[in-house]
C-alpha cells in the first residue's frame, strides 16, 4: 500500500486529494483538501475525508474555515500537510484504542506527490522533479505568471517537508501536444516563433484529459472516437475542441491570458490597447460627453511592457469588471431574486453577458472546426459546473446548432445529482447532448501516476 498526494495550484485556489493504492489497483480518494480565494483574501480552507476505515472516530473538522494567514499557495500547502499530520495522529490513536482497521495516513507513507504545472513548454510527459526539470520549469515561469511560480513554490517545499518522496510535474500543455501546425501557429516570423518558442500551447489539458475520459465513459463511447466542444470556466476559464479524443483547437495560447475572461484575466484583447491603456486615458470619453478628442499632449503615460502584462493578467477580468473575482456574486446581483439583492448597477449584468459572449464565440468556432460532428457540449470548472443560470443562457443559444434544448429542472439540480457527469438535456431524440462534468486534475494525475509509477 503507498499514498500518492496529488497537489492542483490553481490561479485562485489549492486543491489537493490523498490517494491511497495497492498495486495493480487503479487509486482510491482518501480525502480531499482545497484553499479557495487565495488571491481575494481571507481564504477559505476545507478537509474533507472521503474513505477512511476508523474516520467515524475522529473528529476531522469538515467545515469551512476562513484562514487570514493563508496569503499564497506554499502557506495554503503548509497549513495543509500540518491538518494531515494531526488528522493521521488523531486516526492512529483512535483507531488503537477500539482495535478496528487501520489506514496508516502518516507523511512518511506517501510515496509520490503529483504536482499540476500549468506550463510545461516542449514536455509533454509527465517528469520527475529533478535540479534539471525544475529549473526548466523555472524558466517557463515568465508564459504563466499566476501558476509556475506558485506551483515551484508548493514542490519545493513538497521535498522540503517530505524528503522520503518523490514529486512529479504533471503539464496542463501536454493534452494539446497534438494541434494542428496551423492552429498552433501565430501569424508572426516563424523563425522568429521556433527560436523562442511562440506558439499557441493551450492549457486546462488535465481537466480536459479527464472530461474527454469521464464523458467517453458516461456515453459509452470509445475516447479515441469522441467529438467534444468542452468548457473548463473557473478563475481561468478556457474551451477546447476534441475531435477522435484529442485538442484540435483551444482558447486560451502562449500563455494563460488569451481566450475567455477569466476572474483577473482580461483574455482576448486587441494587441495595441495595451499600448493605449494608461492612467490617463489619451481617448477622454468621459469629460467630453462621449465624444472622442484627439490625443491630449502630454497626457498619455506609458506603462512599462512588463507591467500591461502583469496588470493583464491580475487586475482584469470580472475584477475590473464588476469588482469581484466570486462569479457566485456576480450571478444574484444580475439575476436578484429578491428585492434585497437588487442592485441598479449594471456592471453585474456587463460582467455576465461578457463572458457569455466570448463563451459563444468559442463555441460557433469550435462547432465548425468540428464540422457539426459532435457527440456533447460540456461544462465543467467551478463557474461550469455551479452556474445554473450561465448554463442557461449558453444552453438557450447554441438550440440553433442542433443541441438539446436543458431540461430546467436537471439544469437547476445538477448540485445535487450524484456522478461525475450529468445530462442538463431534455433527451431530445438526436440531439447533440448537454452535458456537466465534475473536473478533476488531482484524479487525473493521480490516475496517470498509477499507470507510470510502477515503471520507475
Ligand atoms: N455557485 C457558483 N456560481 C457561480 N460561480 C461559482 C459558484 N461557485 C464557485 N464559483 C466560481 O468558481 C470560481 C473558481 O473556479 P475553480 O475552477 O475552482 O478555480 P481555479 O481556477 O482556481 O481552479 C470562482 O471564481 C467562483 O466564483
Ligand atoms: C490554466 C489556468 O488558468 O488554470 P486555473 O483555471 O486553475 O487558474
Ligand atoms: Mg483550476
Amino acid at each position: 500500500m503507498s499514498l500518492i498526494l496529488a497537489v492542483n495550484a490553481g490561479s485562485s485556489s489549492l486543491k489537493i486529494s490523498l490517494f491511497q493504492r495497492q498495486v495493480n489497483d487503479p487509486p482510491r480518494l482518501v480525502l480531499t483538501s482545497s484553499t479557495s480565494s487565495i488571491s481575494s483574501p481571507p481564504a477559505k480552507f476545507t478537509f474533507k475525508v472521503v474513505d477512511v476505515p476508523g474516520s467515524e472516530l475522529t473528529n476531522s473538522g469538515h467545515k469551512e474555515s476562513a484562514e487570514a494567514d493563508l496569503r499564497d499557495h506554499e502557506s495554503a500547502f503548509g497549513h495543509f500537510v500540518d491538518k494531515l499530520a494531526r488528522y493521521a495522529e488523531d486516526l492512529k490513536q483512535a483507531t488503537q484504542a477500539t482495535g478496528g482497521d487501520r489506514v496508516n495516513l502518516e507523511l512518511g507513507q506517501i510515496r509520490n506527490v503529483c504536482h499540476r504545472v500549468v506550463h510545461g513548454g516542449n514536455y509533454v510527459e509527465p517528469v520527475v522533479i529533478t535540479e534539471q526539470t525544475y529549473h526548466h520549469i523555472e524558466r517557463l515561469s515568465d508564459l504563466a505568471p499566476l501558476h509556475n511560480g506558485a506551483a515551484l513554490r508548493v514542490i519545493h517545499a513538497a521535498i522540503t517537508v517530505l524528503p522520503n518522496s518523490r514529486s512529479i510535474a504533471f503539464f496542463d500543455t501536454a493534452f494539446h501536444k497534438h494541434l494542428p501546425p496551423h492552429v498552433a501557429a501565430y501569424a508572426i516570423d516563424q523563425n522568429v516563433a521556433r527560436k523562442r518558442g511562440l506558439r499557441k500551447y493551450g492549457f486546462h489539458g488535465l481537466s480536459y484529459a479527464f472530461i474527454t475520459r469521464s464523458v467517453a465513459q458516461y456515453l459509452g463511447e470509445d475516447p479515441t472516437k469522441l467529438n467534444i466542444i468542452a468548457l473548463h470556466i473557473g478563475s481561468g476559464a478556457s474551451a477546447c475542441a476534441i475531435r477522435g479524443g484529442k485538442s484540435i483547437d483551444t482558447s486560451m495560447g502562449l500563455t494563460p491570458l488569451s481566450g475567455l475572461p477569466g476572474a483577473t484575466r482580461a483574455g482576448d484583447v486587441d494587441p495595441s490597447l495595451i499600448f493605449h491603456y494608461t492612467s490617463q486615458a489619451p481617448l477622454d470619453m468621459e469629460e467630453n460627453g462621449g465624444e472622442i478628442l484627439s490625443h491630449k499632449e502630454g497626457v498619455a503615460t506609458e506603462v512599462h511592457i512588463s507591467d500591461a502584462e502583469r496588470i493583464l493578467n491580475t487586475q482584469m477580468g470580472w475584477k475590473a469588471l464588476a469588482g469581484t473575482t466570486d462569479f457566485g456574486e456576480i450571478v444574484r446581483k444580475a439575476f436578484p431574486r429578491s428585492a434585497l439583492e437588487k442592485s441598479d448597477d449594471d456592471k453585474y449584468k456587463l460582467a455576465f453577458n461578457l463572458l457569455l459572449d466570448r463563451i459563444l464565440h468559442f463555441v460557433g468556432a469550435y462547432y465548425l472546426a468540428l464540422r457539426g460532428d459532435i457527440h456533447a457540449l460540456v461544462f465543467a470548472g467551478g463557474v461550469g459546473e455551479h452556474s445554473v443560470e450561465l448554463r442557461s443562457k449558453v444552453g438557450d443559444a447554441v438550440r440553433c446548432l442542433g443541441f438539446v434544448a436543458l431540461d430546467e429542472g436537471a439544469n437547476r439540480g445538477v448540485d445535487s445529482r450524484e456522478g461525475v457527469v450529468v445530462d442538463i438535456g431534455n433527451g431530445g431524440q438526436g440531439g447533440k447532448k448537454v452535458l456537466v462534468c465534475r473536473t478533476d486534475e488531482q484524479g487525473e494525475m493521480a490516475r496517470e501516476c498509477s499507470i507510470v509509477e510502477d515503471f520507475w
